[in-house]
């Protein structure tokens, strides 16, 4: 699939080789030798996967990521790959968020994967390793996302799925999705450290396969988000910038653009700056946190599973783990609204830790920054409602629509 070494040396293209593509290449009728299907580099696969029905002859879809980094990812010939076709997520660019930082701002939406979080990456390799391993059931505690693909992928799979959740602080659509998928779902009362604990025990005495970002195939799926934004810009961000809970994920993206540096593709690395909610901010307080709060209840987490190695990457990059506030997250939330971007409140720490960090002066002007939205708004709609009027209520009636939508003073002549 993705021919790294051809490109070693090389200096990095900013035309990917693929992706990100989050639709199919329509264009058939293009002739041949000329069309957009032709304008591809010659190691862009046109064939679907053997397993798979195939896409209609010049066709391009993205594959999911198994089969768009298959070299890069501990698959063999032997896994069955289960996949929804995730990844190939758009990289936004942000207008109003660049001006106001004075830097080249992009949005990875992560919660264009299919179901709505960055852990489809993940939970493909995951799941597809336990087939492979003959597991029969799959186990995890969530504060919603993991549960929901997890569910998803293990009904792709034709596996059990166990999920444990703290009581009460889950969205209801990422519960809705965990249900809706057969998993059977498990409240506790406790936290979602708690939860983990209980999971690890179960994984550990019974023969069922724990899929958290504990399991090291998460994180090597979850690093192909770095490869995409490589693939995307031709560069590494100067500036990375994520929400941090477990901490997998930024563990994960490190990975990710370690790799790419290795194999040639990036010269440079960028700073990474990851973000806790400050009420469920372990990391930076240096302890854990008992009774973790927050209004993002995606990072509602005391006891990170990956918080040295979250640490370590930090570090590494020259960067920081810190905090920033539900207000500062809240208003990162709506300001994203207010340029078209729904995304859920942990999502919006990034960009609460993206303007901190330019309140601070601490990004180079003209710089590239890419801020991980980690998560669909969609998932849990609540504050999207408490903070808007509610619709009015009106009679059929154009007049009344016009009125009310302050078209009077542009109708047409009559
Ligand atoms: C939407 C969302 N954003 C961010 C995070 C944090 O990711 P991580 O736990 O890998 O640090 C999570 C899960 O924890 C999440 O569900
Ligand atoms: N926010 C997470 C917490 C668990 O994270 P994981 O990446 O370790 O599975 C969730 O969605 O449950």
């Amino acid at each position: 699939m993705r021919n790294t070494s051809s490109r070693r040396g090389a200096p990095p293209s900013p035309i990917r080789a693929h992706g990100p593509y989050t639709a199919p290449v329509t264009d058939i009728s293009a002739p041949s030798g000329t069309g957009a299907a032709d304008d591809e580099s010659p190691d862009v696969p046109h064939a679907a996967p053997p397993s798979a029905a195939g896409p209609a002859a010049g066709t391009r879809q993205w594959l999911g990521v198994i089969e768009e980094y298959r070299d890069r990812l501990p698959v063999g010939d032997s896994t069955p790959v289960v996949t929804l076709r995730e990844g190939g997520t758009p990289l936004v660019h942000s207008t109003r968020l660049s001006e106001r930082t004075g830097c080249e701002v992009w949005l990875k939406l992560e919660g264009s994967n299919p179901t709505g979080s960055f852990k489809d990456r993940g939970m493909t390799v995951a799941i597809s390793k336990a087939l492979e391993t003959r597991a029969e059931a799959v186990l995890c505690a969530s504060t919603g996302n993991t549960s929901a693909s997890a569910a998803a992928y293990a009904a792709k799979a034709g596996l059990t799925c166990g999920v444990v959740v703290p009581r009460g602080k889950i969205a209801l659509g990422k519960l809705a999705q965990a249900l809706v998928h057969g998993a059977t779902v498990l409240q506790i009362d406790g936290s979602f450290d708690a939860a983990l604990e209980v999971c690890q025990e179960l994984a550990r005495r019974y023969r069922v396969e724990l899929v958290n970002s504990t399991n090291p195939h998460r994180i090597e799926g979850q690093k192909t988000g770095a490869f995409e934004v490589v693939d995307f810009l031709g560069r590494a961000p100067d500036v990375h910038v994520m929400p941090v809970g477990n901490a997998g994920n930024i563990t994960a993206w490190w990975q990710g653009y370690r790799e790419e540096a290795e194999v040639g593709r990036v010269d440079g690395l960028p700073v990474l700056r990851g973000y806790q909610a400050a009420g469920a901010s372990p990391i930076v307080r240096g302890e854990r946190v008992m009774e973790p709060t927050t209004i993002a209840t995606a990072i509602r987490i005391g006891n990170p599973a990956s918080w040295s190695r979250a640490v370590a990457a930090a570090d590494e990059s020259q960067g920081s783990i810190r905090s920033v506030t539900d207000r500062a997250i809240l208003q990162a939330y709506r300001l994203l609204a207010g340029e078209g971007v729904f995304a859920e409140m942990a999502s919006a720490a990034s960009v609460a830790g993206l303007l901190d960090l330019a309140d601070r002066a601490e990004l180079s002007a003209g710089g590239t920054v890419v801020c991980v939205l980690t998560g669909n708004g969609l998932k849990d709609p609540d504050w999207a409602i408490a903070g808007a009027a509610p619709p009015r209520m009106l009679p059929p009636s154009v007049d009344a629509a016009a009125a009310h939508l302050g078209l009077e003073r542009t109708a047409f002549d009559q």
